[in-house]
């Protein structure tokens, strides 16, 4: 009976629209075994909310390592105990199809390879900047080619601390992509192209600083904004109390602040921040986890 322990991710880190993303040290758990029947049970975040029928994300997932290793579909008793809270940019649909990959593969003797559920959780998801990070943990960048992904793990610089502020609605990764424009200027390109290049370049050589600088976006935050209340005067505040970077945490709401060390005055400032637009937020200090989805 696979027990799956899956990290939180942090998507896009800023300039890397649906390329780059991050593992974080808060977990989803889920337990799976065959059954007679069909059975979901959800303790934690998203209890009240998440499906517990065939629809089930997770259920989804495990059933396409069945059909995928050519193995006959059986019925599955999930339990899940979810610590990612739901639809708030800390990847908590990509921690539960990750973990119903992952588990399935467990109850299956592992016919698949971990580039083969990369592949397969990124058709499923529809991007690559949750699913990879959370399978293989750490910072993680991927490009889609057809249904192949090509992706490379890298280690997060030392010293690195994140603080992520998480407002109490929720905003769901379909709405947050439906405002989106279907095309960008060249120069904005050019804009996040150069500093997700550079980006990589200062994680490789372990360089805060420049990591920092090179985190701004053109193609996908200013069109979030409206969605987020308060979201510019929130950064403005991380940043005030000492943060290197800001970034709307994958798809939002959440406001992920990117510090050296920690920086116990950044999460209260932002949450000040948000207050004064009206919006109620948990703060929370998140380190990079290095580790993927692993069976515990
Ligand atoms: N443990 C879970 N089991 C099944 N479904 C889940 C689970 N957690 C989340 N979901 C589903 O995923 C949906 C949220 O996914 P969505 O992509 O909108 O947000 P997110 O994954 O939390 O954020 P982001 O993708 O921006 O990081 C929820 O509406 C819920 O139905
Ligand atoms: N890259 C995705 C992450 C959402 O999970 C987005 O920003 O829509």
């Amino acid at each position: 009976m696979p027990l799956v322990r899956v990290p939180a991710t942090t998507a896009n880190l800023g300039p890397g629209f649906d390329t780059l993303g991050m593992a974080l040290d808060l977990y989803d758990e889920l337990l799976i075994e065959a059954a007679p029947a069909l059975e979901i049970t959800v303790t934690g975040e998203g209890e009240a909310t998440i499906p517990r029928g065939p629809e089930n994300i997770a259920y989804r997932a495990a059933l396409a390592v069945f059909a995928r290793a050519g193995r006959p579909a059986v019925n599955l008793k999930i339990a899940m105990y979810n610590s990612i809270p739901v639809a708030r940019g800390l990847g908590s649909s990509a921690a539960a199809l990750v973990g119903g990959l992952v588990g399935a593969n467990a109850l299956l003797g592992e016919p698949l390879s971990r580039d083969e559920l990369v592949n397969l959780a990124t058709n499923l998801e529809g991007h690559p900047d949750n699913v990879a990070p959370a399978i293989l943990g750490g910072l993680v960048v991927a490009a889609r080619d057809g249904d192949k992904v090509y992706c490379r793990r890298l280690e997060p610089p030392a010293g690195l601390m994140t603080v992520v502020a998480i407002p109490q609605f929720t905003l769901s990764t379909r709405v947050s992509r439906g405002v989106l424009p279907a095309r960008v200027a060249l120069s904005d390109a050019v804009f996040n192209l150069s500093r997700v290049g550079l980006l990589l370049a200062a994680v490789q050589a372990g360089d805060l600083e420049l990591m920092g600088k090179m985190m701004e976006d053109k193609l996908h935050q200013p069109y979030r904004l409206p969605l987020v209340p308060g979201m510019g005067e929130v950064f403005a505040a991380a940043r005030e109390a000492g943060a290197l970077a800001v970034a709307l945490s994958g798809s939002g709401p959440s406001v992920i602040a990117f510090c050296r060390g920690r920086k116990p005055e950044v999460g209260p400032a932002m949450a000040a921040a948000f207050a004064r637009h009206g919006v109620a937020c948990t703060v929370k200090e998140l380190a990079p986890c290095p580790q993927g989805a692993l069976i515990v």
